[in-house]
């Protein structure tokens, strides 16, 4: 297993410098003949490597090769996750991990410590989850993650899900879980009450709970953990008799059967984003989180309300700052300041899947939350449904997260059952974007065991796939909703394709809004997609998507100069070397070029 990386020792990286001014204007290229690739690589570079490029001289075919151009590369600094480079540096290229990880945080998890072990683990995004505690309690984590990026050079992106407002048990007054038997009678009531419950009795959110239920309905408590047959309603008390033994989490999600299916009464009309829900949102975007993940999306159009809230909150606020600089200039204009946060759809009921084509073009990722859904249709279509969503999220174009359960077994124990790793590996197979722990990293016994079991296999299985299937037959659609973006996406799937045929080592993507990256990720090509961007907010989104190595790097303003720039800082932090084959694509300048690091 690879826990090597767990015990290295990553210094502080070099802080960024100010993005110096840009100017799209193409250049020419040069040219001089490719030389034969390497064998394997050793990525050990020294100081030196910073000085200086040999000249190019242009040849007919067709290669590129930058000029020296004498660049000022040592002025100029390159961010890169400290793990990736700690990987980069020990197995190349070939085999970074492609499959990003998302590790819930929770009480196990929110100290310092915690959250760098599971950084150093991999750990791409850290999400956390409204559902749970209270906003200082998430400040406390969002910030201390902010700080592990800043002071130890990680690029850890935050995502926030919202609570929603399903039906959910309460708190259990403060015990960590109670256990429910065969035949014991126990109480759902609507009740609110400040003091703690006696046994047996459960305080449940939802007012509209005792009209909705009838009597022999199922509750099903989590997606069927426990399950109860409803006998007799009391005014706001419902009786119920434990049919399926198990343990009660605090805040567990219910949900009502009635003749196998869901019931859908006036809990139907709960909106998905509830006030509780706005008031974290703002939370979210004032603590600066990278992504909101919405919890019970029915639409697309909650998904396009919450996109264009926050759009207005980011351009309210950069229209302050810009009308307080503009007006000295005496001028107005109208300025576009897309999204910093990107809106994630949570998976997890009937009515998404009835929505599902039009909620994941609406949304900026997409979450298989497969515990709620697994509550809400039959558990043996659960597969079938996520190879589906994964799939359609590949073909729209959009990043897709396999949560829930992964690995719920560590939570108690330090290995996983087969089943488990069975299921990892098939979600890795699928080549979603990303797995996430939830109770395993959140509240388990062994956290960073299972984020490395998690990375074992998934690069386990990334290897045999390459070996197995190097070039898929899978028709990608057209995506593109204009010609310009029509020809970033041929020029993406032409270099990935260019890429797996010439075997070469990386893709490098220079993309100013993260757009050309994730065309290359979607064609899941055999090497790493390099992508850098001048904007650290796009780096740290970058990292929810499959196969991309996101960098921040000043633009320089042209082509030349920032591959330069690139090669130059990559080889003194040993992270490529001369001779390594890269084919190189620009959003600014729509070309592709095939190279070796000079
Ligand atoms: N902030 C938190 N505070 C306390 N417990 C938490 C927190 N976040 C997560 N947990 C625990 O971890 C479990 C798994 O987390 P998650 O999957 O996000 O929620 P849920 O189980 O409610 O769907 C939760 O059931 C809860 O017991
Ligand atoms: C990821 C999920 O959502 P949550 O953990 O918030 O219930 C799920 O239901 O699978
Ligand atoms: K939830
Ligand atoms: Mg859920």
């Amino acid at each position: 297993m690879a826990t090597a990386a767990r015990s290295l020792h990553l210094p502080a990286l070099p802080k960024p410098s100010n993005p110096s001014s840009r100017n799209h204007l193409p250049v020419p290229s040069q040219f001089r003949p490719l030389p034969r690739r390497h064998g394997r690589r050793r990525l050990a570079a020294s100081s030196s490597d910073l000085t200086s490029f040999p000249d190019s001289t242009p040849t007919p075919n067709g290669v590129f090769v930058p000029s020296a151009a004498a660049h000022p590369a040592a002025a100029a600094t390159i961010d890169v996750d400290a793990a990736t480079e700690a990987e980069l540096r020990e197995n190349g290229f070939r085999s970074t991990r492609r499959t990003k990880l998302v590790c819930t945080v929770g009480p196990a998890t929110r100290g310092a410590a915690e959250l760098e072990a599971l950084a150093v683990g991999g750990m791409n995004v850290a999400r956390v989850n409204m559902c749970h505690g209270d906003r200082e309690w998430h400040r406390e984590v969002i910030r201390a993650v902010r700080s592990l990026n800043e002071d130890k050079g990680f690029a850890v992106a935050v995502m926030m899900d919202t609570e929603g407002s399903e039906i959910h048990m309460g708190d259990l007054g403060g015990a960590p879980s109670v256990k429910a038997e065969d035949g014991e009678v126990w109480t759902f009531s609507v009740r609110s009450t400040d003091t703690s419950l006696p046994d047996r009795i459960i305080h449940v959110n939802y007012d509209g709970f005792a009209e909705d239920v009838k009597a022999g309905d199922e509750l099903f408590v989590d997606g069927g953990m426990a399950r109860f047959e409803v006998m007799e309603k009391l005014g706001p008390d419902v009786k119920c008799r434990c049919t399926d033994p198990g343990l009660l989490l605090p805040r567990a999600n219910l949900t009502i059967w009635r003749y196998g299916s869901v019931v859908r009464e006036r809990n139907a009309m709960l909106p998905t984003i509830s006030s509780k829900d706005w008031i974290d949102i703002d939370f979210g975007i004032a603590e600066g989180v990278d992504f909101i993940a919405v919890s019970f999306v029915k639409s697309a159009e909650v998904i396009n309300h919450l996109k264009s809230y926050i759009t207005a909150r980011s351009r309210g606020s950069f229209h302050f700052i810009a009308k307080s600089l503009i007006g000295v200039l005496n001028c107005d204009c109208f300025i576009v300041c897309p999204s910093d946060i990107g809106v994630i759809a949570k998976i997890e009921s009937i009515d998404a899947l009835k929505n599902l084509e039009e909620i994941i073009r609406a949304s900026d990722g997409i979450m298989v939350a497969r515990g709620d859904l697994g509550a809400q249709i039959p558990l043996e279509q659960v597969p079938s449904v996520q190879q589906k969503i994964v799939r359609m999220c590949r073909q729209l174009n959009k990043p897709v997260i396999v949560a829930s359960q992964l690995l719920e077994s560590m939570i108690e124990y330090p290995t996983p059952t087969r089943a488990e790793v069975a299921d990892v590996s098939e979600a890795v197979r699928q080549r979603a974007d990303a797995l996430m722990l939830s109770g395993e990293s959140a509240m388990g016994r062994y956290p960073e065991k299972a984020l490395s079991v998690l990375r074992s296999v998934s690069l386990r299985i990334e290897k045999w796939w390459r070996e197995e299937k190097r070039h898929e037959t899978l028709e990608l659609q057209d995506v593109s909703s204009s010609f310009s973006d029509k020809i970033s996406e041929e020029i993406c799937n032409s270099a990935a394709k260019m890429a797996n045929n010439l075997g070469v080592d990386a893709v490098f993507v220079y993309t100013k809004d993260g757009h050309m990256a994730s065309l290359l990720s979607r064609c899941r090509p055999d090497c790493p997609v390099f992508a850098f961007t001048s904007s650290t907010s796009v780096r740290r989104r970058l990292n929810l998507q499959w196969g991309l190595i996101p960098f921040r790097l000043s633009d320089s303003g042209d082509m030349e100069s920032n591959l330069n720039r690139t090669f130059s800082l990559l080889k003194a932090r040993g992270m490529v070397q001369s001779g390594d084959l890269v084919i190189a694509l620009s959003d600014m300048l729509q070309s592709i070029q095939v190279m070796n690091v000079p």
